[in-house]
């Protein structure tokens, strides 16, 4: 039997960075939520003890290092499964890209892997493994729309948050993940944006206060690394959308965009310079 999950991206309305912990994670707050730029993965079972993965793509690890892997191994030994699985991963996210492309293809294979072999596995404990795996794997599990504290796996769903359209702008870098909260200094941060202010404009569905209350406290420190990241925010900004911000530890930029009509002078006038342009919707 073949099953096939999808695995959305997600882009960081809101993030901000309380204190680095003792375990050398930070604790964070943020607003997450999808966008309906998606990997697509296909498993199916093997009667051998193994795992492969395979991809249309070439720039991605394949073995061990692949999340899809990792949560196919997880699961195999949590719930002491003896077959194998054969995943392909139709990758369409970015890699390296701030919009958690391997840990949602590692989400849903933890999701895909619960339906294959049947183990009725919770969604609060499907998260609890996703833990094991990334600090977004929790949030890619659920989907929706959350706050999500701690290393970013204690979720709280907004339900039902406005519709709109998305532009994302991946400039041509790699950017790690760790390597920006590395750079993050907690005590030079002047303000903090404002998880209430976010949630209130969520739950009312107020466009113009959404725009308004994006922020993202990593955005200093990439930006600081990398001036074409700026120089992509100021376009989207000039080509006329609504909301800028860089989304995770970046170098992805969205733009939130309520007109339709905005869509075509936004998204030529980014291909001008950046190759890696996408309009999406927002998956409420
Ligand atoms: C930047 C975000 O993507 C925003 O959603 C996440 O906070 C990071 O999520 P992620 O890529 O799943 O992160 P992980 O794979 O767990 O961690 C990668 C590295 O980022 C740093 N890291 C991550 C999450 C966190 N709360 N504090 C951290 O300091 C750690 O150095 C860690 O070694
Ligand atoms: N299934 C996968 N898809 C993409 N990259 C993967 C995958 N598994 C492991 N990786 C590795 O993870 C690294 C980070 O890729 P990913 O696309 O998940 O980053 P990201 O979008 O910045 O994530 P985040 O927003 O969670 O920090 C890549 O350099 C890649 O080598």
């Amino acid at each position: 039997m073949k099953i096939y999950e999808k695995a959305p991206a997600k882009i960081n309305l809101l993030l901000d960075v309380l204190r680095k912990r003792d375990d050398g994670y930070h604790e964070v707050e943020m607003i997450m939520t999808m966008v309906d730029l998606a990997d697509r993965l296909e498993m199916e079972e093997l009667p051998r003890d193994t795992i492969i993965i395979s991809s249309q793509v070439g720039y991605i690890p394949l073995d061990e290092k692949n999340l899809a892997f990792q949560a196919a191994r997880l699961i195999k030994e949590r719930y002491d499964v003896k077959q194998g699985v054969y995943i392909h991963l139709d990758k369409k996210i970015p890699v390296a890209a701030g919009l958690a492309g391997g840990s949602s293809d590692a989400a849903a294979a933890l999701r895909g892997l619960n339906r294959l072999w049947k183990l009725q596995i919770p969604e609060d404990e499907l998260c609890r493994l996703g833990a094991e795996l990334g600090s977004d794997v929790p949030f890619c599990v659920t989907g929706g729309t959350a706050i999500a504290r701690g290393r970013g796996e204690k979720l709280e769903h907004i339900e039902n948050p406005p519709q709109c359209w998305v532009v994302l702008a991946k400039p041509p870098i790699n950017v790690s993940t760790a390597d920006v909260y590395g750079r993050f200094r907690a005590n030079e941060l002047k303000e903090h944006p404002s998880i209430p202010n976010m949630v209130r404009a969520l739950e009312q569905g107020s466009f113009t206060d959404i725009c308004e209350g994006l922020g993202n406290v990593l955005e200093n420190v990439t930006l600081g690394l990398y001036p074409e990241v700026m120089q992509l925010k100021e376009s989207m900004i000039r080509l006329g959308a609504d909301g800028v911000l860089m989304s995770g530890s970046g170098p992805t930029v969205f733009g939130l965009v309520s007109k339709e009509a905005k869509l075509p002078r936004i998204y030529n006038g980014l291909r001008g310079f950046c190759k890696e342009v996408y309009v999406v919707r927002m998956l409420t």
